[in-house]
């Protein structure tokens, strides 16, 4: 049987009175695409911190291949809804960032760069500084960034919440696609349930009562996935169910925010 690559056992978060995560646990294998879906305000981002290691748990544990979130930071990367590249650096040298910060060579580093920007499709912007992208393309260069240290673990904190629905959608697939050339294990943060159907490979429901986990869903369609997939009567039924799932534990809690 295979160890889990993140362990969450009896997370808990508090901040002053408010208790944000009340026993959150979780077990997920190398590999996994987990989608954390829940109400407006009831610890899913605070989640992502404390697998980051920005924010102290209050109780309970969180390994991460075995080591607190703390000391393997090198390991994973972020990427949050507003893209956050630096405007006075090219799209290239904002995916060579975290390799510079690293103190590799400039050769490796433009060497990383243009193959990641080939792979997210940006090989023709690399001089291209970020107020020229489009906002699909500012997203495409922050994935590309953040897969330059190569990490086992990506966290995505709602990446696409802020493109069109076209956009978001060929987002979506180029993010499967990008995960089968280089594989990572993912925690993405969305409100949209039939994203979080395309994407994942488990869905993780939270409920507003104190963030525990409502429902976990395993999501069985194999991948790689196309987007043909979200016009097939099983997807909207898996959605439909999720949707479903959602709803009651948004009748669970009475208040979140
Ligand atoms: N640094 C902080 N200090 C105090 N309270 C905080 C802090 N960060 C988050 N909170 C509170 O913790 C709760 C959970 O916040 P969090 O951002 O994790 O929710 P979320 O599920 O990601 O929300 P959304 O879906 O709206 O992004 C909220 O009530 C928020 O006000």
């Amino acid at each position: 049987m295979s160890e889990a690559l993140i362990s969450i056992d009896g997370a808990t978060k508090q901040y002053g009175e408010q208790t944000v995560l009340d026993a959150f646990s979780l077990q997920v294998n190398a590999g996994e695409f987990i989608s954390l879906i829940g109400p407006s305000g009831c610890g899913k981002t605070t989640l992502l911190r404390l697998l980051a290691g920005l924010t102290e748990l209050s109780g309970g544990a969180i390994t991460i291949d075995g080591k607190a979130p703390q000391t393997g930071r090198q390991d994973l990367a972020y990427i949050f809804q507003d893209p956050t590249l630096l405007p006075w650096r090219n799209a290239r040298r904002n995916v060579e960032l975290p390799l510079e910060l690293k103190g590799e060579t400039e050769e490796k580093r433009r060497e990383t760069a243009d193959s990641l920007l080939k792979l997210v499709g940006l090989e023709d912007a690399a001089e291209k500084y970020p107020r020229q992208l489009s906002g699909g393309m500012r997203m495409r260069a922050s994935l590309a960034r953040g897969l330059s240290l190569n990490p086992k673990l990506l966290l995505l904190d709602e990446p696409f919440g802020a493109l069109d629905a076209m956009t978001r959608n060929r987002l979506n697939a180029e993010l499967l696609l990008l995960r089968e050339r280089k594989p990572f294990t993912a925690f993405f943060v969305t409100h949209s349930v039939s994203e979080a159907v395309f994407l994942s490979s488990k869905v993780v429901i939270m409920s507003p009562h104190h963030g525990r986990i409502s429902a976990v869903e395993q999501v069985e369609f194999p991948f790689p996935r196309q987007n043909s997939l979200r016009e097939t009567l099983e997807f909207q039924r898996v959605s439909a169910k999720l949707t479903k799932l959602l709803h009651s534990a948004e009748l669970e809690g009475s208040k979140c925010d």
